[in-house]
């Protein structure tokens, strides 16, 4: 069946969407992608909610801020959508929808996410499948990484046996590990982009380390990456997962950009390697997507820690995509009650399939 996925991720530059030919199991074939940018006021609308987000704290009704913040996402989901379904030609026969993460709170069973599904499923005509970390976390999983169960899919795609793992550099770093058996472990390794950005952001250079020509010039403090190194996530053991905005940056104010840049990178890659030190057995192929592939700089200092590394587009996948493709497959999989999320990914009891399915109500306008 053709499923439409889409991610819009924490680092706030726009709505990603995929199309997947799949049952949930395998994938038949990759169908188009896209990026729709959010525009400045869209984006500041998702920047108050998310700081909204972080002072709210899940305690007492939601900040009003999300109200506007919904129906930007929505409108942006729908600009994306129409535009791949006038590429396909036809509509999909399902949606995944993730939302927007506000807030990530999983020791209180809470992960926020923005949007409202049943608006996409009726201005797209189409089911829709959201709120895929519910159920983990209710059942007193960490609610994410929900992906891994696509990365073992995609493995299988690109017939990479294990040991190997993939790894996702978003806001938020995740990796997956995958056996030679095809035994899963999962768990977010600690900060991807996201600090960087943040970085970059507040001193007004950008909305990112282009091409991580910041961190190549600058000099790692290793006194304040052994601090960082020192934070809770980084002990005890079994499935974690993180808030884009977990990891302090208050030491930055009397560094240099290019250093604190620097520094930064060496913790992203330095928190992945210590990630890796509990893995079973060390992956011989790492597999890396999202936004941080791109930059040269992170990608050798992963290099200079784990050995062999490839970005996703240099396997033949699509590096910036690999999200929404899991949103598809993960909808698949939900309409199907397959199991989304397992003990070694996210620290669920059991196997569970999650998600809640929107059916459109009203009928669906003629295609044009
Ligand atoms: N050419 C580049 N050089 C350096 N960094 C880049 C480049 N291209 C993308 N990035 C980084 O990738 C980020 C976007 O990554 P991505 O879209 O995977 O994140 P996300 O999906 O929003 O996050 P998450 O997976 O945590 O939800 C940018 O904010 C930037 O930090
Ligand atoms: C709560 C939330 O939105 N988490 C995201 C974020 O972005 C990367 C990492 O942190 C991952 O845990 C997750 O997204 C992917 C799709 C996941 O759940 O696998």
């Amino acid at each position: 069946m053709l499923v439409m996925g889409y991610m819009s991720g924490t680092s706030l530059d726009g709505v990603d969407v995929a199309v997947l030919d799949t049952d949930g199991e395998r994938i038949e074939a990759f169908g188009p992608a896209m990026m729709m940018p959010f525009s400045a006021a869209e984006r500041a609308a998702l920047e108050k909610a998310t700081r909204d987000a972080l002072a709210w704290d899940g305690d007492g009704p939601q900040p009003l801020s999300f109200g506007l913040a919904g129906e930007v996402i929505e409108a942006a989901h729908l600009r994306a959508g129409n535009r791949l379904i006038a590429q396909l030609g036809r509509r999909p026969d399902l949606v995944g929808f993730h939302g927007q993460t506000v807030l990530h709170r999983p020791e209180r069973r809470l992960s926020v996410q923005i949007g409202d599904p049943q608006v996409i499923a009726e201005e797209l005509g189409v089911s829709v499948v959201a709120q895929m970390r519910q159920d983990d976390l209710l059942a007193g999983g960490q609610g994410a990484p929900l992906v891994p169960c696509y990365h073992a899919a995609l493995a299988e795609n690109i017939g990479v046996a294990g040991p190997m793992a993939f790894l996702n550099l978003g806001g938020v770093a995740n990796l997956t590990w995958i056996g030679a058996d095809g035994t899963l472990l999962a768990c977010d390794t600690g900060p991807g982009n996201g600090l960087i950005d943040q970085l970059v952001q507040a001193r007004g250079a950008g909305r990112y380390d282009d091409d991580g020509r910041l961190a190549a010039a600058g000099t790692v403090d290793e006194v304040v990456l052994a601090r960082l190194l020192s934070h809770d996530h980084f002990r005890g053991e079994g499935p974690k997962s993180l808030d884009r905005y977990d990891f302090p940056l208050d030491w930055t104010a009397d560094r240099s950009l290019e250093d604190a840049a620097a520094t930064l990178t060496a913790f992203t890659a330095e928190a992945v390697a210590v990630t890796a030190r509990a893995l079973p057995q060390a992956p011989k192929v790492w597999v890396v997507c999202g936004g941080g592939s791109h930059n040269p700089t992170l990608m050798q200092a992963l290099r200079a820690r784990l050995g062999d590394c490839r970005t996703a587009d240099q396997v033949g996948l699509r590096s910036d995509f690999v999200e929404a493709e899991a949103m598809a497959f993960l909808a698949a999989r939900s309409l199907r009650g397959l199991p989304l999320t397992f003990p070694a990914t996210t620290g669920a009891p059991h196997p569970l399939t999650g998600g809640t399915l929107h059916r459109p109500e009203r009928a669906p306008a003629e295609m044009v």
